[in-house]
């Protein structure tokens, strides 16, 4: 699937379809002088030159490439189904690259329920270098209503963050495509093992590689995933220009975290699989966001989307009581961390209305369903039957014997 020379370590297994195998050695060539089969760490901001403008090997200065970040960029590449992958000091710099690579004047539609940092900077920042976002309640029923003439781009997150809404990414890529407009598709909550857009008819998918793809919450990094020749050309002048662009550490640690992605995305889907379902059988519970719950009002684009129908390792639900409630329930919680991020094989909790949405005025908010009693949770890899019990615990000590 991967149109990439994909290298086969001398060696190693050839390369499947498979994603595990794929995820163990794509974009890690052995040492071909010492032989060793984890890649060094090239820390060497530039590189030697035998003649004026004739450099030893490709590299010439770390920012415009270098070994490590490109052997991660193979691997997300081969894991997203993709020609080319490039990355980012952080999803939120894959976000502002992407929207600065439009021209002056274009307009973007972008699903409403978007993390906050990405709302940040479609409503604060792109307005500064001429680009206008408009969001869409209903993406998949109304793109066409919003379809401007200078429409460029269009934006989804599917699951979005934080109430796992999903879009048919084929269905606006199909109306999105009659006019000529790509769809980004920021896959974060998901990862690649769970969904690959572009086969789903997506032009760009994007990931803040903090989360499910490094892994281990000790990276911030982005990376976007194409088939495009001509982004490939635009969007790589535009990381070594803008700069913006992850330590080849990074990408080292984010390569090591990517080939464990299959067996951490299984585990946090079996453990949001479990507190879903506790969640959703519970007095003190209003309503659940899981889309791996035939509950969903979308499974059936899980099902359609994602491999095997996964849920994937992310939930959001509404506690009865109000903030208070929300606020003493992460209090209770024992093995979960409150903290913001996801993805790492802790398990996380976070109220997105005072903390990764809270830049997002309160109407709008509530709007897309962030209401103040919305818990959002990310499972990691801890056992199940823990951490569904810490879950159980927490609530009967936020609603039924508040403090
Ligand atoms: C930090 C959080 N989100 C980051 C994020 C980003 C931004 O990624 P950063 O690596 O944090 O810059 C982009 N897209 C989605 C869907 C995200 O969730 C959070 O939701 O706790």
């Amino acid at each position: 699937f991967s149109k990439a020379p994909i290298e086969t370590p001398p060696g190693a297994p050839s390369l499947t379809h498979r994603f595990g195998t794929m995820a163990v050695h794509a974009g890690s060539p052995h040492d071909p002088v010492t032989g060793a089969v984890i890649e060094s760490i090239s820390l060497s901001t530039t590189f030697a030159q035998t003649a004026v403008g004739k450099p030893v090997g490709k590299y010439e200065y770390s920012r415009s490439s270098n070994p490590n970040r490109d052997n991660f960029e193979t691997a997300v590449a081969a894991l997203e189904h993709a020609k080319y992958a490039l990355a980012f000091a952080s999803g939120s710099a894959v976000t502002a690259t992407i929207l600065q690579s439009l021209d002056f004047g274009s307009h973007v539609i972008s699903v409403s329920d978007v993390y906050g940092g990405t709302h940040r900077y479609f409503t604060q920042c792109a307005k500064a270098h001429g680009v206008e976002v408009t969001f869409t309640p209903e993406i998949e029923i109304d793109v066409r209503d919003h379809i401007q003439k200078n429409t460029k781009l269009i934006w989804i997150e599917t699951p979005s963050n934080p109430t796992l809404r999903l879009v048919d990414i084929r269905a606006v890529a199909t109306a999105a495509h009659e006019h000529g407009i790509k769809v980004v598709v920021d896959n974060t909550f998901l990862s690649p093992y769970v969904q690959n857009p572009l086969d789903h008819g997506a032009d760009v998918v994007v990931h803040s590689v903090t989360k499910y793809i490094n892994g281990h919450s000790d990276v911030v990094m982005g990376v976007a995933a194409f088939n495009s020749d001509k982004l490939q050309e635009r969007l790589s002048f535009l990381q070594n220009a803008g700069g913006a662009v992850p330590s080849p550490h990074d990408c080292w640690l984010a390569h090591r975290g990517l080939k464990t992605l299959h067996l951490r995305a299984r585990e946090a889907t079996i453990n949001a699989t479990s507190v879903a379902q506790a969640l959703a059988a519970s007095p003190h519970v209003i309503s659940v966001n899981y889309p791996g719950s035939d509950s969903h009002p979308h499974r059936k684009i899980a099902i359609k989307q994602h491999r095997d129908g996964m849920g994937g390792g992310m939930l959001s639900f509404r506690i009865k009581g109000g903030e208070g409630a929300s606020e003493r329930f992460c209090q209770s919680l024992n093995i979960y961390v409150l903290a913001e991020s996801l993805g790492g094989v802790e398990s996380l909790v976070e109220v997105p209305s005072t903390m990764t949405h809270a830049g997002i005025p309160k109407d709008q908010r509530e709007a897309v369903g962030i209401f103040d009693d919305l818990v959002r949770i990310s499972c990691g890899i801890e056992d199940s039957e823990d951490l569904t019990a810490d879950v159980l615990q927490a609530l009967e000590k936020a609603v039924v014997f508040p403090k």
